[in-house]
């Protein structure tokens, strides 16, 4: 931050630059905060995480003018005993890291659970001993199922809000049963928040709950293959992204019948440092931050996707864009859904002011155009890698390799070798 001006917050009060910890920086919500944190503000981060790929141009050059207020810390929360030191270093703690794909939450519930809850055990013990705050991130898969979804379909009352509108400090959190382990998720997020509610009643702990409503934007999880797992299975962002780089359909889950609200993560940014900045106001509250207006079912996403990235790539889109799939194909045994999610907004409005501004097609026009320009070359590459491997195995040709001898055929990289199919 260039200038030297006192910055007050809402209540008037100038704002300490202060140092903050933030567990789980390397990720997607955390490359976010870190740059507002760093552009807009003098505060200080210790940014701790096991990969540092998405907050790399943070950390990278000494002549950025924020040089001196990050430092990256390899840490795995899991077991390092330098955890500790680290929350006592602070006057904040910002805990960001999880699991949080959908496709783990079946197939994987234990490192789900353990990941969600144990491991954020100690953050929230340190933080509560030391007398240090802590800003936790939850969930909103907290609220579950909506109670209208138990109505008859046919039922007037499915069209009452009270009946689906999910708030912090009255609706329930309704889950599946045990076999459906995508709940394993959600229940060790809800246990996590009980814990840290139970440590500001008994023991003061100063505490800040965020519910996100589905953020999405740049950076968001990785395209398999590219910069992920050719086999793994990101949020539905990265998955339709994915499936439009490479030409292909969008898989719609049991019909892409849910219901989803989603938040330009340049919008949530503000709330969290909005909470940050006012502790006063945001201290013992448990925040909803998401955008009512932009609720979409999953097909109706998917439409607008393919329209904005056709947009944005000069492409025609397919004239087949979308497949149904059961959600038993796609993630396994045990997957469960929520079937409508729009965040109440009467708590962080009356404490902090705060509403998302981005329509959903803006939104995703930038988050697209992103995505174009980070990730369709490089897809292009690797499917001229895929063709000539197939006819070199299939005995359709041969290769003549154009920059350098890589050796192996396995060994290709497409950034670093060129070829000539003959
Ligand atoms: N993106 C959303 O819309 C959304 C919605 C609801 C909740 N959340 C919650 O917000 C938080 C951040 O989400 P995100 O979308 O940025 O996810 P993300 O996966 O991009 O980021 C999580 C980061 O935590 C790190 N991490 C995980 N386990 C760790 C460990 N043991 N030690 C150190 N680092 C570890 C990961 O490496 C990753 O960089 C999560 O707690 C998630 O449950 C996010
Ligand atoms: O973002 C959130 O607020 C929370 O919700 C997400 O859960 P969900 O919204 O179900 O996850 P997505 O992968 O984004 O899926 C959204 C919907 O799209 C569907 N989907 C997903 C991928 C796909 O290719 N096709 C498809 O139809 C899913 O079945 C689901 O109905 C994740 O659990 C968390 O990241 C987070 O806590």
């Amino acid at each position: 931050m260039a200038s030297s001006t006192v910055r007050i917050n809402l209540d008037g009060k100038p704002i300490n630059p202060l140092t903050i910890l933030m567990i789980g920086a390397g990720g997607f919500i955390g490359s976010h905060l870190c740059e507002k944190i760093l552009n807009e503000t003098p505060h200080k981060i210790l940014a701790l995480d096991v990969y540092n790929d998405k907050i790399k141009h943070l950390l990278e050059s000494d002549s950025l003018k924020w040089a001196g207020r990050i430092q990256f810390y390899r840490i795995n929360i899991k077991h390092d005993s330098r955890l500790e030191g680290l929350i006592k270093m602070s006057d904040l703690t910002i805990n960001l890291a999880a699991i949080c794909t959908p496709a783990d939450y079946n197939t994987r519930p234990l490192d789900t659970i353990y990941s969600n809850f144990i491991d954020a055990l100690p953050v929230v013990k340190y933080c509560s001993e030391n007398a240090k705050r802590l800003i936790h991130f939850s969930t909103c898969e907290v609220y579950g199922k909506t109670i209208g979804s138990f109505l008859p379909k046919d039922s007037p009352l499915r069209q009452d809000p009270a009946y689906y509108v999910l708030k912090e400090d009255t609706s329930p959190c309704i889950f599946g049963s045990i076999e459906k382990q995508r709940w394993s998720y959600a229940c060790a997020k809800q246990l996590i928040e009980r814990l840290i509610y139970a440590e500001g009643a008994e023991n003061g702990l100063e505490f800040t709950i965020v519910r996100p409503f589905n953020w999405i934007g740049p950076r968001m999880d990785f395209i398999p293959g590219v910069d992920g797992p050719s086999e793994g299975v990101p949020r539905v962002l990265a998955c339709f992204s994915n499936a439009l780089l490479r030409r292909e359909q969008l898989k719609l889950v049991d019909g892409g019948v849910s219901q989803r609200t989603f938040v330009y993560i340049k919008d949530a940014i503000e709330a969290v440092l909005l909470m940050i900045e006012n502790p006063d106001r945001a201290n013992g509250h448990i925040f909803n931050v998401g955008n009512p207006n932009n609720e979409v079912t999953v097909r109706q996403l998917a439409e607008m996707m393919t329209e904005v990235y056709s947009k944005v790539s000069g492409e025609p889109a397919l004239e087949q864009p979308t497949v149904d799939i059961s959600s038993k194909e796609f993630y396994g045994e045990g997957y469960d859904d929520s079937d409508k999610r729009i965040p109440d907004m009467t708590i962080i409005n009356k404490q902090l002011g705060w509403n998302p501004k981005t329509s959903l097609w803006d939104l995703l026009d930038s988050t697209l155009t992103y995505q174009h320009k980070t990730y369709a070359e490089a897809i292009k590459k690797r499917g001229l890698h895929v063709l000539a491997r197939y006819l070199v195995t299939a005995g359709k040709c041969c290769i003549n390799f154009v920059k350098r001898d890589a050796g192996a055929f396995t060994d290709l990289e497409p950034d670093n070798v060129g070829f000539k199919i003959c």
